[in-house]
C-alpha cells in the first residue's frame, strides 16, 4: 500500500529515469492527449462502479483515476504543491 504522495514521487522518478517496461513512461511518451483520455475513461469507470458495482470495485477504479491524474500532472510539468494550493 502507498500514499498519494509516495506514488507521485515514484512516478516523478520514473519520468526522469525512464526505465524500460514502465507503463508511466509509455504514457508520457504518448503525451497529454492520450493521458487525458485515460483520465476521462477512469473517471467514467469510477462513476459506473459507484452506481452499479459496489465499494470494492469503486475503490479500485478510483485508484486508477488518481494514478492517471498524477500522470497528467507530470506530463503537464506540475508538482503536487501546484495542485494543493487550489484545494
Ligand atoms: N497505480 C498504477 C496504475 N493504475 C493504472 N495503471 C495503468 O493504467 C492502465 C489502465 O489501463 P486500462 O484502463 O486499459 O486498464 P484495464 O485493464 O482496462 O483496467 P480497468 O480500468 O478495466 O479496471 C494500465 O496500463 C495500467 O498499467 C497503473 N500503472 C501503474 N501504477 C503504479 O504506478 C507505479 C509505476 O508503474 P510503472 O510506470 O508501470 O512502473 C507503480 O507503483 C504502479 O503500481
Amino acid at each position: 500500500m502507498k500514499t498519494f504522495e509516495e506514488l507521485f514521487a515514484e512516478l516523478q522518478a520514473k519520468a526522469v529515469q525512464r526505465p524500460a517496461g514502465s507503463s508511466t513512461v509509455e504514457a508520457l511518451e504518448r503525451g497529454v492527449h492520450f493521458i487525458g483520455k485515460k483520465v476521462v475513461e477512469e473517471a467514467a469507470e469510477s462513476w459506473m462502479a459507484a452506481e452499479h458495482e459496489g465499494p470494492e470495485r469503486t475503490a479500485e477504479e478510483i485508484s486508477q483515476l488518481l494514478y492517471q491524474a498524477q500522470v497528467l500532472m507530470i506530463a503537464s510539468g506540475l508538482e503536487l504543491k501546484d495542485v494543493y494550493r487550489h484545494l
